[in-house]
């Protein structure tokens, strides 16, 4: 148990509610147990699994480092349990799905503006408290922006963040330098090829947790992967502020700007290809499009930070110290009171007991009802 108000784990006999979402990594369950005061997430991962326990272990290392150094707009470790064959960790709930989910909900699947105004704004508070810790993210995308039940965001998962030493750029820690021109060289000067360059989430190679001003790990989601990464240059923070791009991007036009047919057209147009804009230039398009620059030394955001991001045009008016007390969020989560209440009157179903069921999936009669069986869709 982590901390004294972290719900008391035991795995063999915790009840679930039901089935959050199944990554890579690990399966996710909502869970309200009588220890704890309101309902949680618990992420499981297999111990059968070596890198889904590494990549599990160095998530809730970050997770205990965020309970540290709390952020609004960031998940914080409650506790964390271990049987013979699971390990397990539970995370606040998210009652409002995540915003991949949310944007199909829309009118041709985009958000106006001020929506994305708002999202952006918030996540990137997130990423620049990461970044204040000395970690890159590595994996922001719309299924990893959870909504909380008050409509703020959440990232989640951390499996593929890393840990880099904070900039030495001195101006990195100043409002407002002069250009650097050596900054170019100072990037560029450890260059290294990376050995694999063809992995995605669902078959992430190990990974080097070690810190270092750059990492060359290749890793994250095809559409937001950025060029330093697939180039195997080497690469830093920028590469969140290349996600945040692509993100806005998809937020704007419902469609990522650098998708092609198959992996390696996708690749090819993150290298080659400028983004396009339809419609009339806007402070949100100048935006993505500094965001989106191939040499991340000539990035928004590489030389200050979060600071420079914060600065640009399309954030005018918002009040950064104030975004979780002022501004109401656009989308608030319907409450389901059968979320809290469902346990105590005994239903819902035991953890192990799903993954046992999943070992042995019973042939369903035809004439048999699913009902509310949890199991029948895997
Ligand atoms: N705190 C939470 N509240 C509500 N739902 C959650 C929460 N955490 C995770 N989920 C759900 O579970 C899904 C899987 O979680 P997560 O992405 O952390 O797992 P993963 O195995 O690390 O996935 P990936 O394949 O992206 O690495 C999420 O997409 C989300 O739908």
């Amino acid at each position: 148990m982590e901390t004294s108000s972290a719900p008391n784990l035991d795995l063999d006999n915790i009840r679930a509610l039901k089935l959050l979402g199944k990554g890579a990594t690990g399966t996710v369950f909502l869970v309200h147990d009588s220890s704890a005061s309101s309902p949680f997430a618990l992420k499981l991962v297999k111990k059968s699994s070596a890198s889904s326990l590494r990549r599990a272990k160095w998530e809730t290392q970050i997770l205990r480092r965020l309970s540290d150094e709390p952020n609004p707009f960031l998940p914080r470790l409650l506790a964390t349990s271990e049987s013979s064959d699971f390990f397990a960790w539970a995370i606040p709930y998210c009652s409002g799905g995540d915003l991949n989910v949310l944007r199909h909900r829309q009118n041709d699947g985009v958000f106006s503006s001020a929506v994305i105004k708002f999202y952006l704004a918030e996540i990137l508070c997130a990423l620049d408290h990461l970044h204040s810790m000395g970690i890159a993210y590595r994996d922001l995308k719309p299924e990893n922006i959870l909504l909380q039940e008050s409509g703020h965001v959440t990232l989640t998962d951390f499996d593929l963040s890393c840990s880099l030493n904070k900039p030495t750029r001195p101006e990195f820690y100043l409002s407002d330098p002069e250009p650097d021109p050596t900054r170019k060289r100072f990037f560029r000067q450890k260059t290294k090829k990376t050995k694999s360059a063809r992995v995605n989430p669902i078959t992430r190679r190990r990974m080097s947790f070690s810190a270092g001003e750059r990492s060359n790990s290749f890793v994250g989601t095809d559409e937001y992967i950025s060029p330093e990464v697939i180039r195997g240059d080497g690469h830093d923070f920028a590469v969140d502020w290349w996600a945040l791009g692509v993100l806005a991007y998809e937020m704007m036009y419902g469609a990522t700007p650098f998708k092609g047919r198959s992996k390696k057209e996708t690749f090819r147009n993150v290298l080659m290809k400028e983004p396009e804009f339809a419609g009339k230039p806007s402070d949100l398009t100048d935006l993505i499009r500094r965001l989106l620059v191939k040499d991340p030394t000539r990035r928004l955001g590489f030389r200050r930070g979060a600071a420079e991001i914060k600065e640009h045009a399309f954030f005018r008016g918002v009040k950064w110290d104030l975004l979780t007390e002022v501004l109401r969020p656009p989308f608030i989560p319907l409450r389901d009171d059968g979320e809290m209440t469902e346990n105590v009157t005994g239903s819902g179903f035991g953890v192990k007991e799903y993954f046992e069921k999943l070992r042995t999936p019973p042939l369903p009669l035809p004439h048999e009802c699913s009902g509310n069986n949890p199991f029948v869709d895997f």
